[in-house]
């Protein structure tokens, strides 16, 4: 097999991160993370946006040794489509450690179904971010919801700030729990008390069971500075609109560190400076043990909770 290039500009993920200082609440989850191919064994969608560097469950689950966390909630990346082999041989690597987020068609099987809840997967993922995927009709999607609703998994949502007014009513539409990525994607250079951080916020009040990732600071920040060369300090411009979430909404926060960081541009965090920005969003060790523990337990481990 010709190996595929990558994207001109390509980031590959950090080779050597640091350990953080922060010390991890026991069970700690890293509840967003990827995994891309390996391509000679599951190779990358003809669909993709964007063609990665290889980021295998091996290299996950050393990660996730390594920066002290138990679990990992692995979430299908775009640039597999909706096939999801590679998520479902990574979750099944995991000895339960994993559980999944998975991408799929509304002709899926229930066999395929089935065969997903049995490898960990619990939830599936709508992407409305135009720079990754092509636009999906409602009507596919909402035929996905009636599908899976019956096996008691929620719809994770990644959108951009500026398109949720357009896509808030059917959001709530949705009759399962939802889960928005990466804080709603927010413009950072506003004002975290402003009307368009005020209208993400009204969009979590509407219904108790919306969840978000306070995640990617990485990816919002404008003015850093970057998780590099010793920062514990980092991204702060993110650090009040990531706050104001986990400190209203403390029982339906998740965070992630968004491994092998797909598409960066700027720079490539050091991961365990990354865990180091937690407690400048959630301050407290019973707000952290909430966001890395207790929630993503709850959400993608219920049958053993707590243990
Ligand atoms: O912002 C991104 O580029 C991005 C891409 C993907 C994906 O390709 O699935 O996932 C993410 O969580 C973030």
């Amino acid at each position: 097999m010709t190996e595929q290039q990558k994207t001109p500009g390509w980031l590959d993920w950090h080779p050597s991160p640091g350990r953080p200082a922060l010390e991890l609440p026991a069970g700690a989850v890293d509840a967003h993370c990827h995994v891309f191919g390996p391509a000679a064994a599951f190779p990358y969608a003809p669909e993709r946006k964007y063609t990665p560097c290889d980021a295998s469950a091996e290299q996950l689950f050393a990660l996730r040794d390594h920066l002290g966390f138990a679990r990992n909630v692995i979430v299908q990346a775009t640039c597999h489509g909706a096939d999801n082999r590679a998520l479902v041989d990574a979750l099944r690597r995991s000895g339960g450690r994993a559980r999944g987020v998975a991408t799929v068609k509304p002709g899926v099987s229930d066999a395929e179904l089935r065969e997903l809840h049995e490898a960990g997967v619990r939830g599936v993922r709508f992407n409305f971010v135009r720079r990754l995927v092509d636009v999906t009709p409602r009507a596919d999607l909402w035929d996905v919801v009636e599908r899976i609703a019956p096996l008691g998994w929620h719809v994770v949502l990644y959108f951009e700030a500026a398109d949720l007014a357009e896509l808030r009513e059917f959001f709530l539409s949705i009759p399962v729990p939802l889960v928005v990525d990466h804080l709603g994607r927010p413009d950072v250079s506003k004002d975290a008390d402003g009307p368009e951080f005020a209208e993400f916020l009204s969009f979590l009040r509407a219904r108790e069971d919306v969840w978000c990732k306070v995640s990617c600071p990485e990816r919002l920040s404008l003015t850093g500075p970057p998780a590099l060369d010793g920062e514990r300090d980092a991204y702060r411009d993110v650090v009040p609109f990531a706050r104001r979430v986990v400190e209203e909404f403390p029982d339906r926060v998740l965070w992630g560190t968004d491994w092998p960081h797909p598409n960066l541009k700027d720079h490539m965090p050091d991961d365990g400076l990354l865990v180091d920005f937690l407690p400048h969003v959630a301050p407290s060790a019973e707000l952290r043990r909430r966001l890395l523990m207790d929630n993503p337990m709850r959400l993608y481990w219920p049958e053993n909770e707590g243990s």
